[in-house]
């Protein structure tokens, strides 16, 4: 049986008024790569960005419900600790104007990591596991913000994966990005997923039938269905669903 990374129970995120999700209950598996899926403004990022608490500073977000990671509840727990264990890379690559090696090693230093020898082992074991060490092995001194966007986005995933995180949340991380780096991306992410366990929104629909196991289809706030993305595609429960599938939703 496949272990549970993410148990969230009864999730509902409100902003202000606007009821944002509804009444979310899943189970999210360990090292699989889970794909949010629907039409714009059906809440995926707010999903997303509720399993790390990147919401947290909105001043009209408030949330109900429960999500429980490997057993603790993240709604209580201490946004630093939990950043630690669920990393984040965004749309648009943002690598902190300062050199590779900076960028890799910012993580660990603030978790307190000062031994120079481990700084260089880490910062060699992310490049690697986001597949832009040899691209970059020999100018690691070199400031980040000359890399193209491709590498500037394997970049912060390389700053993600530095403090060895439980879950990589990647929200829409190749629609800023040309077809080749986007290809290299996906690569990357079926790669991780022997280790990680990945969630990543996309508004490509193919892209994650390519790259994921399981598929979430969110429409208006609800999560409308939840399955292997094998199964949804040639036999989804829900005619919502299907309509999405057969592209009548943008
Ligand atoms: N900071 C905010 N304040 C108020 N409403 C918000 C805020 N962020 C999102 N919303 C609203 O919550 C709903 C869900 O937004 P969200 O960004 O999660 O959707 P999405 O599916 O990721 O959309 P898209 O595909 O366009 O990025 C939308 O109606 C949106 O307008």
């Amino acid at each position: 049986m496949e272990d549970t990374i993410f148990a969230i129970d009864k999730l509902n995120v409100f902003y202000g008024e606007k009821h944002a999700l509804k009444d979310v209950t899943c189970k999210i598996s360990r090292r699989k790569v889970t794909a949010v899926v629907g039409p714009s403004g059906c809440g995926k990022s707010t999903f997303l960005r509720t399993l790390n608490r990147m919401n947290d500073l909105i001043a009209s977000y408030r949330h109900t419900g429960s999500i429980k990671l490997l057993g603790k509840e993240t709604l209580t727990m201490d946004p630093v600790t939990l950043r630690k264990q669920v990393g984040m890379v965004f749309q648009k690559p943002n690598p902190f104007p300062k050199s590779i090696q900076d960028n890799v090693t910012y993580g660990p230093r603030v978790h307190g990591v000062k031994n120079r020898q481990r700084l260089k082992e880490i910062t060699e074991r992310s490049l690697k596991q986001a597949a832009l060490w040899d691209e970059v092995k020999d100018e690691l001194k070199k400031n980040a913000l000359n890399l193209s966007g491709g590498q500037q986005q394997r970049l912060c995933i390389a700053r993600a994966l530095s403090v060895e995180p439980e879950v990589l949340l990647l929200d829409e991380p190749t629609s800023a990005l040309d077809p080749i780096a986007t290809q290299k991306i996906e690569k990357l992410i079926e790669e991780l997923s022997e280790r990680y366990t990945i969630i990543i929104v996309t508004h490509n629909l193919q892209q994650a039938l390519r790259i994921s196991d399981y598929l979430m289809f969110f429409y208006v706030g609800e999560l409308v269905e939840f399955d292997a993305t094998e199964k949804i595609t040639t036999n989804p429960s829900d005619p919502r669903t299907s309509d999405y599938l057969r592209g009548i939703f943008s």
